[in-house]
């Protein structure tokens, strides 16, 4: 795992573990061995280590953390010890990335360079750690404390450049950097060691050390709410300035530990890999990612120059895919038109994105106020109001207009989509591309196959999702899919919580220190209080009753319309200053809690009859969840999700789910099942007319075994396979 290569008088040492040359037991026994070999042959002058394939190093095998078996000796910290006492200079040649236990490589290597190209960070936080290698101790010492802590606790990347002003490297290459190395490693032969070893340097700027720490605490509690990893980052880079070498790197040690034990760094570890397994899709049929090629796609249409039509154009032009924006009123194409122009001088001003860039981006965009402009593009995502009849009005449309091969895609975020392929003569190439919004800043593309769906039209979405930058998850067709049918109940609890003795402020408030972003009501107010009230219209509509404020029952389901007298008074939310909250028009990121709202909540149950009383936050939170939970398993049990990950990647994306709590599966196998499922039964028994708490079977089934059965294997209990 680590290739052993003499080079005239220089030992190589390149690292050989694809994809990402991560540092498992192999490659830290292959990296001491080939330090020990190099010192021992009198030939060899320096040794230089590089990375094989793309990448320098990806750091510290993280699979090995869940398995405390294979974190053998040598571990990383004594590998980095035979780095730094070689005898001979060592030099780290990076390109790619360098991350990580990667980076804590180089920083026990004597020098250190790297192509111009090169990104180096810390990104350990985002796993729930940190830089456990004496990265922490080591940093400081090149890039001074403030500029370390920051890096550490934010886990970001930076580039070879503003590596190279901060000490981080010693030279930054344009040309081919084994060649630029080996000049490099010729040059510092027989030059003292002893000031290049990092532990035998002082932290210049140490009697700063506490000023700095509070300033970046105070930015880091603000930043990362809830998250500890943050914290002890910065506290182990202070103990660099304040503790011997070896003290700092002990105390380092602990901290690590302690970290990786955690709930949290557990949570985060699964959702790093979550997030990667949701591109793996697999149809039923046996189609996957591994065995179906995607369709080329060269141009688009999208129809609707609304907010969701406008955004998703957005994401297209930014990755150079063009796109003709349809919409049949030539003043709301002139305007969606502006939307998006607008959107792109917004990334402009925030330095994300060139003047140049943005023209390039307008240049490919196209406007059209007729379907038949379609005729020739490859690919159509429809994002008109959620109407059925419409919508099947519009694809029959398509289906004439465009040539053969053209794939239909509907942005419906709840609708079936077999009902909208069946109006059309090729339902193999329809299928939905739901995006959430703001569809140009959230990263989820939920991407929904229908009965008829092909596997060559899944895999091109699936592409398309990956081209534009998203994280894609695949799931089967059924009324509001995954996202919106599981995050309903959660919503619908919310409500209920409303009518028996909560205030929005109190509910947002449990689910925030819970690790939500934001709690329901606030986002309702960003959404739009008039959006939740046009769906509900729509349902019932369908349903064929009349929704007014009066109602509470449907066919035995319970309903809470306290949000309908709040649309009925105008109050829609913050684009009318007022909604489950006021808003200081100064201010409308600042929700004030209002008690005309308490008023509106209290006449609401009177009217209704409804005794009000003190609810637990712990209530709230197994409310919200456990609804929402239950429906998830019910969601798994009917295979709309394939996998348990599937979800949680769902809720971290599309709800802002901390990811430092994994996704509502992840949360429930944490709870336990036994626990989830006796708590949903309590809640059913209590609430019979609320139908998401009728146990899942599923649930059921899993809690029903004496022992917990792992989240990888709950699958297997789908559809009666294993009891
Ligand atoms: C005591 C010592 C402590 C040390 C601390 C550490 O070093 S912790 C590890 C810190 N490093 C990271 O967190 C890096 C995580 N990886 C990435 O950011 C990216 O993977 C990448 C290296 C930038 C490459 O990105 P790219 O998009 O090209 O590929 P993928 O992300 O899809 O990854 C490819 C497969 O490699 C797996 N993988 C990546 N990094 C690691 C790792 N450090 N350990 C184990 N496995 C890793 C990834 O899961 C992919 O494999 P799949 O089978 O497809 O899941």
């Amino acid at each position: 795992m680590v290739d052993y290569i003499i080079d005239q008088n220089l030992a190589i040492l390149a690292v050989n573990n694809p994809p990402v040359n991560a540092l498992s037991h192999h490659v830290r026994e292959g990296l001491v061995e080939g330090i020990k070999k190099a010192n021992a042959n009198d030939q060899v002058t320096a040794i230089v280590i590089i990375g094989k394939g793309k990448i320098f190093c990806s750091g510290a095998d993280i699979r090995e953390f869940s398995n405390h078996a294979a974190i053998k000796d040598p571990v990383l910290t004594s590998v980095g010890h035979t780095i730094e006492n070689s005898g001979k200079p060592v030099i780290s040649a990076i390109h790619g990335n360098a991350l990580g236990g990667g980076l804590e490589v180089a920083l026990f290597c004597h020098y250190r360079i790297a192509s111009e190209s090169a990104r180096v960070g810390f990104p350990e936080v985002l796993i729930g750690i940190l830089p456990g290698a004496e990265g922490t101790v080591r940093l400081p010492r090149l890039s001074g404390l403030s500029f370390a802590m920051d890096m550490i606790a934010s886990g970001k990347q930076i580039n070879a450049k503003d590596a190279f002003k901060h000490g981080i490297l010693d030279k930054v290459c344009t040309g081919n950097i084994l060649e630029e190395a080996k000049d490099f490693a010729k040059k510092v032969i027989g030059q003292p060691l002893d000031s290049r070893r990092l532990s035998r340097i002082n932290v210049e700027d140490a009697s700063n050390v506490d000023a700095v720490f509070e300033v970046a605490l105070a930015q880091v509690k603000k930043k990362y709410k809830g998250q500890i990893a943050p914290i002890y980052c910065l506290k182990s880079v202070r103990n660099s300035a304040k503790m011997s070498f070896d003290k700092a790197a002990a105390e380092e040690r602990r901290l690590i530990t302690e970290l990786m034990l955690g709930y949290q760094s557990i949570a985060l570890r699964y959702s790093f890999f979550a997030e990667r397994s949701a591109s793996k899709w697999r149809l039923p049929c046996g189609a996957s990612v591994n065995n179906t090629k995607p369709s080329k796609i060269e141009s688009t249409g999208v129809i609707g120059a609304g907010t969701m039509g406008s955004g998703i154009a957005v994401c297209l032009i930014r990755a150079g895919i063009p796109v003709i924006l349809v919409e049949k009123d030539p003043k709301m194409l002139e305007k969606g038109m502006e939307t998006i122009s607008g959107i792109l001088d917004g990334s402009v001003k925030l330095k994300r994105m060139t003047p140049g860039q943005k023209a390039k981006c307008m240049e490919i965009l196209k406007g059209a106020t007729s379907l038949d402009k379609l005729s020739n593009v490859d690919l159509v995502i429809e994002a008109v109001y959620e109407n059925l009849e419409l919508k099947r009005q519009i694809f029959a449309q398509l289906d004439k207009v465009c040539k053969p091969s053209t794939l239909l895609c509907s942005n419906t975020s709840t609708l079936d989509i077999d009902k909208i392929a069946s109006a059309t003569n090729r339902p193999d190439k329809v299928v939905g591309t739901h995006f959430f919004a703001p569809a140009f800043i959230m990263r989820l593309l939920e991407n929904v196959y229908g009965s008829k769906t092909s596997p060559t039209t899944v895999a091109t979405v699936m592409e398309l999702g990956r081209r534009i930058g998203k994280v894609t998850v695949l799931v089967k067709t059924c009324y509001g899919f995954v996202g919106n049918r599981t995050h309903q109940c959660f919503g619908a609890e919310a409500s209920f919580l409303l009518e028996e003795g909560c205030l929005p402020q109190d509910i947002d408030q449990v689910l925030e220190e819970f690790g939500m972003a934001m709690g329901p009501f606030k986002v309702s107010d960003l959404s739009g209080i008039d959006v939740g009230w046009r769906i509900r219209q729509e349902v019932a509509k369908a349903a064929g009753f009349k929704l007014t404020t009066e109602t509470r029952y449907h066919n035995g389901e319970r309903i809470s319309t306290v949000g309908d007298s709040l649309f009925e008074m105008g109050r829609y939310g913050i684009k009318t200053g007022k909604g489950w909250y006021k808003y200081d028009p100064t201010n409308l990121r600042k929700p004030v809690p209002d008690s005309d709202v308490a008023d509106v909540i209290l006449d609401h149950c009177a009217k209704m009859g409804l005794q009000r009383c003190k609810i637990p936050p712990q209530e709230i939170i197994e409310r919200c969840l456990f609804a929402a939970v239950n429906e998830c398993f019910r969601v798994l049990e009917e295979r709309v999700a394939e996998k348990p990950e599937d979800i949680d990647v769902i809720w971290q994306y599309g709800f802002s789910f901390p990811r430092y709590a994994g996704g509502p599966m992840f949360y429930a196998s944490q709870v336990g099942l036994k626990r989830v499922y006796e708590r949903v039964c309590f809640y059913h028994e209590k609430f019979p007319y609320s139908s998401h708490w009728i146990p899942s079977d599923l649930l059921r089934k899993l809690a029903s075994h004496s022992v917990e059965i792992p989240m990888s294997q709950w699958k297997e209990f789908v559809n009666g396979s294993k009891l």
